[in-house]
């Protein structure tokens, strides 16, 4: 279908508001200029008024009737005097003038004793990195001024710097990351830790702003928000870093957050997602919250490497396929979105070759979720199997064409465990939690511009899209809904999210016995081509396609409607009723 184009305003009605509303703000500052002494002279009478009036009622009631002839009196005299009326109207404005001046206290000029202290101080330490011996005129010298050094400066109510403007001697290679690192470093030494410092380098006029950032906001709960398809929320950032605002609720309020939107699908640029962190800096939240979005247009199959439970909520829900937490599950539903993903490819070929639009069974996107690749690799070697990792190179090259999209997180030090396909293939990166710049550089790519604190909150971290600008990010507060320590909002905001559960999870409803548990295979009752995961040894595949060759030709599957089946396992009478761990959903290729 042609794209009809935007109506102007909504195309380029950013620009246009933003010109509007700097144009109005001119006219008022320049109607304020040309009124000022009629507002005033209005504020004096309002002011005269109120004394009037404050008198009337302090004076006591047997004396307001001598007060009363006194006033009329004096209006008499004024009326019968010679230009008496002129006069008084003359002395009433000038009074009101008086009276209606500006009396806030002017701010003191220039910075107190202890602000010139800490300007002093951070004048001399940078002498050693802005001052060379042979400069005949140096900006910065022992105990020389800081005036010329420090064009603009700003101090917050603590007397630490808020905003300071800094020149340096073009011969400082400020085009060095190294060089550049120093002075950052020293800087944040100098204003105080704990905060976070924004370092803008303007190259050309040799001057370098430095700006506290506020804290992120860590209330914002997990909840819909408003985006197009393909687009995923990963968290939220300055308002600087973005152009857009989401409309978000925080309880009974509603406010506009700048977010870090992530797009995927067959025109993205970045089509996975890799996210890494140390333990608990809130890598699974963000899966969760990912994976929370990606279900309202999406299938998802989650492999949890860390098995500690945390994607429980998500099993047998509508669209969730499968959530593995063992090797064999882990193979097996990795081995199926192999396949899947080659049988898009195969179908699209076709039908482009044969000049019809994408076959629908091709367009439900695919999200394979991977939590903690590295716990496996151990486990397969000492059974010797493969390492599921291996399988997510067919989804990761070529996912992008058929709609797959494959998330990964790990801790940060596995980076090296992850394979080249990972590697390569997840340009949307996250980092979570504390990170030293050398870290955050290897993973993003490129250095922040702000500096990384040591003691963050949960979920708070840097994120970077493709080749585009590193982002501070504080990802929505998601947590596991069946955690004990989940605060009542949060559970009931995630468990808004979470779509009916349309298949019963295993263990629910269906006891038997242990050993028939481990040859037990789920059920789906959908018409999606899926195929069947089971705990049974993996079958023979077909070699997979190497990195660069075309996808090796499969039997296309077709779909099949399946219904609730329990196999196997339900024959067998249980002896001792046990949950059966939550497997994958069945359905058969043809
Ligand atoms: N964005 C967030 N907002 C608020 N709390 C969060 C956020 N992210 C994580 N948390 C909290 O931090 C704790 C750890 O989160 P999570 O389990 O996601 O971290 P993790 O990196 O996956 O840890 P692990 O390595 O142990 O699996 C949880 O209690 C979680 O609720």
């Amino acid at each position: 279908m042609a794209r009809r184009p935007l109506p102007r305003i909504l195309s380029n009605g950013g620009a246009q508001l933003a010109r509007s509303r700097e144009l109005a703000r001119t006219a008022a500052d320049s109607a304020t200029d040309v009124l000022q002494p009629l507002i005033t002279i209005a504020r004096g009478l309002r002011r005269l008024a109120a004394a009037a009036r404050r008198r009337w009622t302090e004076t006591p009631k047997d004396r307001r009737g001598a007060l009363l002839f006194l006033v009329a009196s004096v209006v008499l005299v004024v009326a019968l005097v010679p230009y008496g009326p002129l006069l008084a109207v003359i002395a009433l404005m000038a009074a009101a003038a008086w009276q209606g001046r500006d009396r806030t206290p002017s701010e003191p000029d220039g910075p107190d004793d202890s602000q010139t202290k800490r300007l002093q101080s951070l004048y001399e330490a940078l002498v050693p990195y802005f001052s060379l011996a042979e400069d005949p005129d140096p900006l910065y010298s022992h105990g020389g001024a800081w005036e010329k050094a420090f064009p603009a400066f700003e101090f917050d109510d603590s007397g630490r710097f808020a905003h300071l403007v800094i020149r340096y001697p073009a011969y400082f290679t400020d085009g060095e990351a190294e060089a550049r690192a120093r002075i950052e470093h020293l800087l944040t030494a100098k204003s105080g830790r704990g905060r976070e410092y924004r370092f803008t380098w303007d190259e050309e006029a040799n001057h370098l702003a430095v700006d506290v950032l506020a804290a992120l906001p860590t209330d914002i709960a997990a909840q819909r928000f408003v985006t197009a398809p393909g687009e995923t929320v990963l968290g939220f950032t300055d308002p600087t870093g973005v152009q857009r605002t989401l409309p978000l609720t925080h309880g009974e309020e509603r406010r506009d957050v700048p977010p870090v939107v992530w797009r995927t699908g067959v025109r993205s640029t970045e089509p996975h997602l890799l996210v890494l962190g140390q333990p608990g800096t809130g890598t699974s939240t963000l899966l969760r919250s990912v994976a929370l979005q990606a279900l309202h247009h999406g299938d998802l199959l989650i492999v949890d490497g860390g098995g500690t439970g945390e994607y429980a909520c998500l099993v047998g829900r509508d669209g969730v396929l499968a959530v593995e937490c063992g090797l064999t599950g882990a193979l097996t539903s990795l081995e199926w979105a192999a396949s899947e993903t080659e049988r898009r490819l195969i179908s699209l070929n076709r039908a482009r070759q044969e000049g019809r639009p994408a076959p629908d069974d091709t367009k439900r996107p695919l999200w394979v979720f991977m939590d903690r690749p590295s716990a496996f690799p151990h486990l397969a070697a000492a059974d010797g199997r493969k390492d599921p990792q291996s399988l997510l190179q067919v989804p990761l090259r070529h996912g992008r064409a058929a709609n797959v999209t494959v998330v990964v997180a790990d801790q940060l030090d596995s980076l090296d465990s992850l394979s080249d396909a990972v590697r390569q293939h997840t340009r949307a990166r996250v980092v979570l939690g504390p990170a030293t710049p050398d870290e955050l550089a290897t993973v993003l790519g490129a250095p922040p511009h702000t500096t990384p604190v040591d003691q963050v909150p949960p979920g708070r971290g840097y994120a970077r899209l493709g080749n585009g600008p590193v982002h501070r990010l504080q990802v929505p507060a998601t947590p596991d809904p069946y955690d004990d320590a989940t605060s009542d909002a949060h559970r009931q905001a995630v468990l808004d999210l979470l779509p009916p559960r349309t298949t019963p999870a295993d263990g629910e409803q269906v006891p038997v016995d242990e050993d028939a548990a481990e040859k037990k295979i789920s059920i789906e009752k959908k018409t999606v081509t899926r195929k069947a995961v089971t705990d049974e040894p993996e079958p023979e595949r077909p070699e997979r396609p190497e990195a660069d060759a075309e996808p090796a030709p499969v039997a296309e599957p077709t779909p099949v409607a399946v219904e609730a089946v329990a196999q196997e396992a339900t024959a067998v009478e249980p002896a001792t009723p046990e949950p059966v761990p939550a497997k994958a959903v069945a359905a058969e290729t043809s």
